[in-house]
Order: structure tokens, then sequence, then C-alpha cells
């Protein structure tokens, strides 16, 4: 409720507003009744002409201004709701920036997408409903108990027994259904982590026939949310026909009491009619309110599961300490000491200290799971370190906000990603503001000016949802040109060569080297034919490092990287 609570207080304005229309709204619903009263009491039994001229005028503008607040009520919570959608989206997607790879991971990717699209739409449904139908509810039907008991204290009985009855009724079904409607939304994100699956995986579920097996797991998670909204709307189908029951023997009550008290001369007609009006509002307010408190849980959970991640403390830390800018050091990047685990398993890295020297190329081998790709995103601060400390330009990571940071990297991720677009459009992620020449240069480096050429719309060609109408060589190519368009201190490559064959690779080194020469290079690669003409070279095994110097120096005193060597067909003839 933390989050809602600000949102009120940041839009009190409106929040006032559509308060008071509903009110008026309210007022107007009430006086209705009461001049129906004295127009039949007053007016019509004396068989004063004006008196029920001017009752029905009164009656008229109070039916005329309560319809006119009501408009305007619902239009301001419409907007309220609508603003409530917006900002809460607004604040999700920033706060997405600022969680670590383990804070996502905590969610989970579709359960982000749930809680950002349908929990909020649930939330803004239910705001309108709950400001239209519920909170009317309760002041409505204790001026219409009042008023009642005013005319008539007997005839007053009737309503307030049937409110009480009808509250039991909706306490014990809310009671039975409540655990059951909360749980719906957990269902959902299953159902919705188990299709994401289904449609990412499409093709390898196909290659392998298997699409009998995944029908049958999605249908049981379809069923599974099917019969838990089939439970709760059984419940819940109770509480209409019990409403329209008890409003018929209330009227009935009504009617039958009030004849025999008219009969008897105690109570006038007029008083009658408006005991009557004053039940229909308060069982049909009750109805319509019974109606939304079903969905009440729903929302509940839904604003529970937004108000989650909003609040959630990024585990990175964003105390920016220090002005971040370039000093004349030699060194760009210094590990120290660096260890580091994912959230509850064993540490990935374990005493790493390297430098990366400004101008230089750096290079990173290791075998699988050795802890390669988790260098490069701890530079680009997607997690916090256990020990030790990583600096930039001589300063701290600590000292570096998010933003500043990322500002002096460019990165190649290793599975190249493309967004829906155009060529153009992905290239110019890197940097909006690049001009023809700057792009055509960026896709000349990244060797992907000829097929861009062979493309019938060339840079404009469309790129599909995650590039998949591009091969993995040409996602690549793209990938770098958008990395590389970027002006950055660093530029770090995941293994981002590995779909190039041997020549465009050769090709884009030797690019590299004659038009970037004074920029600095992270290296990640498996192919040591990538990275022997790195500077540096850093052998990682087991989140370890076991050896640093050139291609030449480790091919003679290294022995992992020897044996990396004779794996990929190097020979070692001739090293001493
Ligand atoms: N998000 C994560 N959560 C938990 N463990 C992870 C996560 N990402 C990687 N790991 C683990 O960390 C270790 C190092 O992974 P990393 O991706 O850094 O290796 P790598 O050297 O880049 O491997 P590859 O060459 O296969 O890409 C692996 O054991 C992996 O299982």
């Amino acid at each position: 409720m933390t989050y809602l609570k600000q949102f009120i207080r940041k839009n009190k304005k409106l929040s006032f507003l559509t308060l008071l229309a509903l009110t008026l709204q309210t007022i107007g619903t009430l006086a209705v009744p009461f001049l129906i009263g004295r127009l039949i009491d007053v007016g019509i039994t004396s068989g004063n002409q004006s008196l029920v001229i001017k009752i029905g005028g009164q009656m008229l503008l109070v039916a005329l201004l309560g319809s006119l607040s009501a408009i305007w009520g619902s239009y301001l919570s419409a907007e309220l709701a609508a603003t409530y959608g917006y900002q809460v989206r607004h604040d999700f997607y920033q706060k997405t920036q600022e969680l670590s790879i383990q804070d996502m991971e905590k969610f989970g990717v579709s359960s982000l997408l749930t809680r950002m699209m349908n929990d909020v739409t649930n939330v803004q449904r239910e705001f309108m409903m709950v400001l239209q139908l519920i909170l009317p509810a309760p002041i409505i039907c204790l001026f219409a108990v009042i008023m009642t008991f005013i005319n008539s204290p007997k005839l007053a009985l009737i309503p307030l027994t049937s409110v009480v009855i009808y509250l039991v009724a909706v306490f014990l079904l809310l009671k039975k259904g409540l655990p059951l409607s909360s749980k719906i939304q957990e269902k959902l994100d299953r159902m919705m982590v188990k299709l994401r699956e289904f449609f990412n995986g499409i093709n390898i579920i196909r290659a392998f026939d298997n699409q009998e097996l995944e029908e049958e797991k999605n249908n049981q998670r379809f069923s599974d949310y099917a019969s838990s909204m089939v439970a709760v709307n059984k419940i819940f189908a109770f509480l209409t026909p019990i409403a329209y029951l008890i409003m018929g023997i209330v009227f009935a009550l009504i009617i039958w009491m009030g004849s025999l008290l008219v009969g008897q001369g105690n109570l006038q007609i007029g008083v009658v009619t408006a005991v009557v009006e004053y039940s229909i509002q308060t069982l049909g307010y009750l109805i319509l309110a019974a109606m939304v408190v079903v969905t009440l849980p729903r929302a509940v959970a839904s604003l529970n599961r937004i108000e989650a991640v909003l609040t959630t403390t990024p585990e990175i830390s964003e105390e920016k300490t220090a002005v971040c800018e370039a000093n004349t050091s030699e060194v760009l990047v210094k590990f120290d000491n660096v260890s580091f685990a994912y959230k509850g398993a064993e540490p990935v890295l374990e005493g790493i200290s390297f430098d990366i020297l400004k101008g230089h190329t750096t290079a990173i081998v290791g075998g699988t799971g050795s802890g390669k790709s988790t260098i490069a995103k701890l530079l680009l601060k997607l997690s916090t370190i256990n020990s030790g400390d990583i600096s930039i330009h001589s300063h701290s990571f600590n000292t570096w906000s998010q933003h500043d940071l990322r500002k002096t990297i460019s990165y190649v991720p290793q599975k190249a990603f493309l967004f829906n677009g155009t060529i153009e459009s992905n290239i110019l992620m890197g940097n909006p503001t690049a001009t023809a020449k700057e792009i055509q240069q960026a896709v000349k480096i990244a060797q992907a000016e000829t097929f861009i050429s062979n493309q019938p719309h060339k840079l404009q060609a469309p790129v599909s949802q995650g590039g998949t109408n591009f091969s993995g060589g040409q996602k690549q190519r793209l990938s770098i040109a958008r990395a590389l368009i970027k002006k950055a201190d660093l530029y770090v490559f995941d293994d981002s060569f590995s779909a190039l064959d041997y020549q465009t690779d050769a090709n884009l080194r030797r690019a590299l080297k004659t038009e970037m020469p004074d920029s600095t290079f992270l290296i990640i690669a498996q192919r040591l034919s990538t990275i022997q003409d790195a500077d540096q070279i850093i052998v990682l095994d087991e989140g370890r490092i076991v050896g640093q110097g050139t291609h030449d120096f480790l091919l003679k005193n290294n022995q992992t990287y020897q044996e990396f060597a004779i794996s990929q067909g190097i020979s070692l003839e001739g090293v001493e």
C-alpha cells in the first residue's frame, strides 16, 4: 500500500476532485427518495398544484445535478486510474533498470511482464470500481437507514435487518473465496512462464516432435488456472441471487407493514414510497459493492505483487560519491583481488586481479563456465562483487553510478540480440545522434557492409523481434556495429566473434586495429585465433587466473593455454 499512498499524495488535487464529484453524486442519489416522499405526502395529498410543481422541479434539478456529478465522477475516476496505470508502469520500467541480474532472476521475466501488464490493469480497473461503487455504498446505506428511521422507526427495522443478513452472507462467502482468489495471479504467472518458454522454444519443440508433450504441459497449467477461476466464481455466484431474494422479501415486508400502518393512520403513503426507494438504493449499492468486493482480493494480490518490485532495494548501491572522469593514468580498468558468487551458489570468480591498459587489447580465454562472461557482466555493474574492488579511471566501482559507468563502456553480448525495427534503428541504439558517415564507418569495421548492401532496403531493411530474420553471424556483426558506433572508453566483446568465419573474424580484428587504433578493447573468446594478437591475454580456469601474458609467452609457459592450443589444432612445434 506504500506506493498507492504515495501516488494519492502525489495526485492530491485529482484525488480530492474525484471524491468531491462522487460525494455530490451520492447526495443527489439520496435526495430523490426524500423528495418523492414529500411530493406524495405534502404535494399530492394536499392537492397543492404549485407545491407539486415546485417539488417536481426540485427533483428534476437534483436528478440532473446528480447525473452530471456522476458523469464528472466517472471521468475523474477513469483519469485517476489511468494516471495510476501510467505512473506505476513508468516507475516499474525505471526500477527494472536499477535491478541486478539476481534481483531480476528473483522475480523472473514472465512474472515481471505479468506484473507490469496484467497486475497493473487489475489494480487500475479496481481503482475505478472502488471509487465508483464501493466508496459510496456505506454512505448511501447509512443515510438511507437514518432517513428511514426518521420517517418510520418501525419500517426501518426491515432494511436494517436485511443489510445485516446480506453483510453476514458476503462475509461468509468472502472468507471461503479469498484464499482461492489471491492464488489466481500466481497461477497466471506459472501459465505465462510456460507459454513464454513454449513460444521461444517452438522450433526446438517441433524439431524434437514434442508438440503433444508440450501441449499436455500447457493444458495442465491452463486447466489449473481455469479450475481456480471456476471455483471462485462458483462461490461468488451465490451473492447476486441472495441479494435479489433479500430485496424481494424486503419489498414485500415494507409494503405489507406499510399498508397496515397507513391503514391504521400511523403512516403516510409517501413515507412508504420513500422507504421502498431507500431500500432499493441500499440493496442496489450493496449488490454492486459486493460484486466489486469479490474482485478485491485479486486486485490486492496484484497490488502487492507490483509493490514488491517497486519497493525492492536494488542490490547495487547507487551511492555516487565522486565525480568520475577520465584521468591521465595508463590503467583504464583495475580488477583488484575480486571474488564473486551468484546468490546461493559457489564462488564463480576468486582472487581476480588484472589491469586493462588504455589503448590496449586485453583478452580473456578459458573453458566453458570458467567465469569469462561473469567478468564482463561485473564490468557493467549488473551485479555486486563479494570482495575486492574494481576501479575504472582510478575511481572505485562504488563511486560510479550505473548510468555514468555504462556511458564509459560499450558492450557486445555473447548472444547477439536485435530489436524489432530496422537495421539502422538497431545500430543507432548505440548512439542515437550518430551521423550517416559514422553509421557507415561502424558498419564497415563490423564487416557488415556487404550483407547490408545486399538487402533490398539496405539500412532500412526490417528486423523482426529478436532479429530472427538474420543469421547468427549477421546478428553478431550488427551487434558489433551497434557497439562500435558508441563513443566509449572501453569496448567489451563477450565471445562476440564466435559465429563469424575465420576470414571475417580476421578482417574485423584488422579493421579494429587500423580504424580505432587508440581504443581499448576487452575481448572474451574461446578461439585462440581471435585473441592471439592481443597485448595481454588472461587465462581463466574455474574462476581463477592461471596465466597472463602474450600469445607467444603463454604458448611457451602456460600449460592450460598449451592445452587450448593443442585442442584447437595450433602446433606447439618450434615453441621452446
Ligand atoms: N545468472 C546466473 N546465476 C547463477 N549462476 C550463473 C549465472 N550465470 C552464470 N552462472 C554460473 O557461473 C559460472 C560462470 O559462468 P560464465 O557465463 O561466466 O562462464 P563463461 O566462462 O562465460 O562460459 P561460456 O564460455 O560457456 O560462456 C557457470 O558455472 C555458470 O553456471
